[in-house]
C-alpha cells in the first residue's frame, strides 16, 4: 500500500478518506455525517499562546471514550520499568546494539527502556528507548506520557495511527504525538532502533536566528500522512503508557477508525538525507547545537528540555581546527545514538544500535584514536561519509534503567586513557 503525505511542519491539514466526512465550517456539528462521532485531540492547553497552539478535531466510527477499565499489563519487562533508585556515579557509560530478541515478539514487548529524566507527570523530560522486534503489532500501543519519535536502525517499519500511515525505512524517521493511538507493522520481518520519548514541550523547529529563513530541518520535508482508517470489528487490545506504566484493556473494535480530520496536531515522517547541515567554513568546530534538527523547550529561554541533534554525512574543511567534536564537560546531559556508520570522535566501540550517555558535567570528547588521528591530518577538505548519529541533549540528568546499568560495556573508561601529557617549555 502506498500512502500519501501532505508537506509542511505543524499546519493545519484538512484531510478525509471518505468524501463528505469532515464537516464544513464547524468543528462539532450536531449530527455529524454518517453518524460519525467528532472528538477533540489537545496537544497544548486550550488556553496556549495561537502560535504555540496545537490540536486536531477527529471523525471516528465510534467515541474514544467508549472502553472497558484499563489494568496492568505484566508484558514488555524492559519498557518502562522505572529508573534506578541508587546514587547515579557519574561515570560516562556506552552500549552495545541490544541482542534481537526471541521470535514473535513485536514492538511493544521489544522495547528496552534504557535512560529517562524527569517523571512523566512532570510534563517535563525525555526518555530513551531501544527497540528489537520481529513480529508485527496485532494491537494497538498509545502513549498518554509523551510524543514518541521513532528512528529506525534496522528494518522498515508501518506505523499505522489514528490519523494516517506512515512508512519509515532507516534513514528516516517519524513521530506519533501524545496519546494518538497506532500499531507497528514490520515489513522485513524484523527491525531494530531507538525511541526519543518526550514528556515535555512538544518538539518544534528550532529558531533560525543569523542562519535566516531556511536551513536545518526545513518545514516541507516534513510529512504529515492523509487521513486512513480500518474498518475492523474484532476485539483489539489497547496497551497504553501512563504515569510510568503500562495498563492494557480489550476493545470490540479496532480504534484506528478515524474516518477523517483536521488540524495542525499529527504525526510525521523526515527523512534525515533532507537535512540541510550547516557548518563552519572557516575555523574552529561549532557547537553542536548547530545540527539541531527539533526541540523541546523548557521553561528557561534557551535551555532545552531535548535537542534532538544530528551529524549526517557532510564536508570538513575547518582550517587548523581539531576537526572532531572537542573535550568538554557540558551542563546540559546528552544521550547519543548512532544508526549508520561512525561516528567521528569514537575511533571504535560505539556500534550502529548502540548508545552512550555524557551526563551532567561528564569529561568527554574525542577518544584516544580519534585525537591521534585528527591532531595529525592533513587540514585538506574531507567529507565524512555513510554516517548518521544523533543525540537526545537534555538539561535533566538521565537516570538508566537497572537493566541499561547492568548491561553497560565494562571498561568505557578506558577509551580516554593514556593520553599524552602536555610539555611545557623548561
Ligand atoms: O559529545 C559528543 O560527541 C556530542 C558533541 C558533538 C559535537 O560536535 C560537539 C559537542 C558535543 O557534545
Ligand atoms: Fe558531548
Amino acid at each position: 500500500m502506498t500512502t500519501s503525505y501532505i508537506p509542511g511542519f505543524g499546519n493545519h491539514v484538512a484531510t478525509e478518506a471518505v468524501p463528505g466526512a469532515l464537516p464544513i465550517g464547524r468543528n462539532s456539528p450536531q449530527r455529524p455525517a454518517y453518524g460519525l462521532y467528532a472528538e477533540q485531540l489537545s496537544g497544548t492547553a486550550f488556553t496556549a499562546p495561537r502560535h504555540e497552539n496545537r490540536r486536531s478535531w477527529l471523525y471516528r466510527l465510534r467515541p474514544t471514550a467508549e472502553h472497558p477499565p484499563y489494568e496492568p499489563y505484566d508484558g514488555a519487562p524492559g519498557f518502562a520499568p522505572g529508573t534506578s533508585d541508587s546514587p547515579l556515579p557519574p561515570n560516562r557509560l556506552r552500549w552495545d546494539p541490544a541482542p534481537m530478541t526471541p521470535p514473535g515478539t513485536d514492538w511493544i514487548d521489544g522495547m528496552t527502556t534504557m535512560l529517562a529524566n524527569r517523571d512523566p507527570a512532570d510534563l517535563e523530560g525525555v526518555a530513551v528507548h531501544v527497540y528489537a522486534c520481529n513480529r508485527s503489532m496485532d494491537r494497538v500501543f498509545v502513549d498518554a506520557d509523551g510524543e514518541l519519535v521513532f528512528l529506525p536502525q534496522l528494518g522498515r517499519l508501518a506505523i499505522l495511527t489514528e490519523l494516517g500511515r506512515i512508512d519509515i525505512a532507516p534513514g528516516q524517521i517519524a513521530l506519533v504525538p501524545r496519546g494518538v493511538r497506532f500499531r507497528v507493522e514490520l515489513p522485513d520481518g524484523e527491525a531494530a532502533g531507538y525511541v526519543a520519548e518526550n514528556h515535555g514541550s512538544l518538539f518544534r523547529l528550532p529558531d533560525l536566528g543569523p542562519i535566516g529563513a531556511n536551513g536545518l530541518g526545513n518545514p516541507r520535508d516534513f510529512e504529515t500522512p492523509v487521513a486512513w482508517f480500518e474498518d475492523r470489528d474484532e476485539p483489539t487490545q489497547v496497551v497504553q503508557k501512563f504515569l510510568g506504566s503500562l495498563w492494557t484493556m480489550t476493545l470490540d473494535h479496532s480504534p484506528l477508525d478515524v474516518v477523517a480530520w483536521h488540524g495542525n496536531l499529527a504525526p510525521w515522517r523526515y527523512d534525515l538525507s533532507h537535512f540541510n547541515t550547516i557548518n563552519t567554513v572557516s575555523f574552529d568546530h561549532p557547537d553542536p547545537s548547530i545540527f539541531t534538527l527539533l526541540t523541546s523547550p523548557s521553561d528557561v529561554p534557551g535551555r532545552a528540555n531535548a535537542d534532538l541533534v544530528l551529524f549526517p554525512p557532510r564536508w570538513m574543511v575547518a582550517e587548523d581546527t581539531f576537526r572532531p567534536p572537542w573535550f568538554h564537560r557540558n551542563v546540559m546531559s546528552e544521550a547519543m545514538g548512532l544508526i549508520t556508520g561512525a561516528y567521528d570522535a569514537k575511533a571504535e566501540g560505539f556500534q550502529p544500535g548502540g548508545l552512550s550517555l555524557h551526563n551532567l558535567m561528564a569529561g568527554h570528547g574525542p577518544d584516544l584514536a580519534s585525537w591521534q588521528g585528527a591532531s595529525n591530518a592533513e587540514l585538506k577538505p574531507h567529507r565524512i561519509e555513510g554516517t548518521m548519529a544523533f543525540m537526545v541533549e537534555s538539561c535533566w540528568p538521565y537516570r538508566p534503567t537497572t537493566h541499561a546499568l547492568s548491561h553497560a560495556q565494562l571498561d568505557y573508561d578506558a577509551v580516554w586513557k593514556d593520553f599524552p601529557k602536555a610539555k611545557l617549555p623548561l
